[in-house]
């Protein structure tokens, strides 16, 4: 039998599965093995649909009286990218000068390692307390997310499941533990534009149509002017181009394409459909007036494509919930948390449609970088910040 209450044994059992979205890696089978002994039942439902992988989920239940908790996050972590930056390799869990590399370790087997050393202290501490609680632990959050959370979340509801809070441990604080608590997301939505010109003689451009002078118009006019200026909740909208692909190995060949992908983080001044509406207005402008282009007679010949769904932008602010959360904080590390949306999105937007949600978790400084890291005094302060705000919820 495993022992749960060190939140540190429990992240290195984790980052041991080498669980890469979609892989399980064994990472729901180890968070099993935590929790059976503390009394949970357990189910593993696997969702599949056509064009994406199968993805393996946990629902985990302790049944008991009054209010129902809900501990959520993901077991799937992002790839590793190379290996010799690494300073100690992705999976072995190595501790040095207090802190445990591994990737995952902040996003987030930290947390859930926590939720698990958390309940297993709370449970001894009242043995004679039924708490309700249960954990919803998805295998895909990194990856597309559609068989996971929104899918588990459905699939327990049709089970007679309903519940009255729920926490997700994703790293919500930017340097120190006690921050920063997450109370929305912003939205985003990928794209990719494609122009199509006319392979040639770099010598004889004027026999050519250069695509590179047909994008870089089309994806300045995606950057100025800015979308807006950050709202009430949120962060001003941004826009990253991710690549710019011509595919041209010679230097005195002009490319036939070039292929641009941009990602953009946005605020409530937005809906995704009338961001990709502005979207397609600043491409449908800049194709006509274009600086760069030699032969304006010829229209710019581009198309722009979607991928993935959107992620739309949500609020979850609940006070109840934040001061609960905030007295654990304060209790463990003397701050008051700051409210906050930055970041990325989370499977909060899945949640909040059957519960109130609140985010809080390690510091994510490292995440999805090489040498993905936690302190083992943050993993103890986490797992203190969760015990309290068990004792608070179920008092
Ligand atoms: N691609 C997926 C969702 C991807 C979610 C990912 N979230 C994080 O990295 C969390 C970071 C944070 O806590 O700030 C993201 O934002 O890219 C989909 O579209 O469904
Ligand atoms: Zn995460
Ligand atoms: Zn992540």
């Amino acid at each position: 039998m495993m022992t749960t209450f060190d939140p540190a044994e429990n992240l290195a059992a984790l980052i041991r599965c080498p669980s890469v979205t979609p892989a399980e890696g064994g990472a729901l089978t180890t968070l099993q093995a935590m929790l059976e002994p503390l009394g949970f039942k357990i189910e593993r439902p696997v969702f599949t649909e056509e064009g994406t992988p199968d993805i393996e989920n946990l629902y985990a239940r302790l049944k008991g009286t009054g209010p129902h908790l809900m501990f959520a996050g993901h077991t799937d972590v992002v790839p590793t990218g190379d290996l010799s930056l690494w300073k100690h390799p992705p999976f072995a869990a190595v501790i040095e000068n207090g802190e445990l590399y591994g990737r995952g370790a902040v996003d987030m087997k930290g947390g859930i390692a926590c939720f698990v050393a958390a309940t297993a202290r709370y449970l001894k501490k009242f043995p004679d307390r039924k708490p309700s609680i249960s954990f919803l632990i998805t295998g895909d959050e990194e990856g597309p997310a559609i068989n996971g959370t929104d899918k588990l979340l459905h699939w327990a509801k049709a089970k007679g499941e309903s519940w009255d809070a729920s926490l997700v441990g994703e790293p919500t604080n930017p340097d120190r533990l006690g921050e920063t608590i997450k109370i929305g997301r912003r939205g985003s939505v990928t794209g990719t534009v494609t122009v199509h010109g006319t392979q040639g003689h770099v010598a004889y451009p004027h026999n050519a149509d250069n695509p590179v002078r047909g994008i870089m118009a089309l994806l300045n006019s995606l950057l100025i002017p800015a979308y807006d200026q950050g709202t009430e909740n949120f962060q001003a909208t941004n826009l990253e181009i991710t690549s710019i692909d011509v595919g041209n190995p010679a230097t005195n060949v002009i490319p036939a394409k070039a292929i641009a992908s941009f990602n953009i983080r946005f605020n409530d001044t937005w809906t995704a459909d009338t961001l990709q509406d502005e979207v397609t207005r600043r491409l449908s402008d800049a194709a006509q007036d274009n600086p760069f282009r030699q032969d304006k007679s010829v229209p710019l010949h581009y198309e722009l494509q979607w991928s993935e769904r959107p992620s739309h932008v949500f609020l979850t602010r609940n006070d109840k919930l934040i001061d609960s959360l905030n007295d654990a904080i304060k209790a463990v590390t003397g701050k008051q948390a700051t409210l906050s949306t930055s970041g990325g999105t989370s499977d909060a937007r899945f949640i909040k449609d059957y519960c109130p949600v609140v985010e809080f978790g390690l510091v994510g400084q490292t995440m999805h970088m090489a040498n993905e890291r936690t302190s083992l005094q943050d993993l103890e302060n986490l797992t203190a910040i969760y015990e309290k705000f068990l004792e608070g919820f179920f008092a």
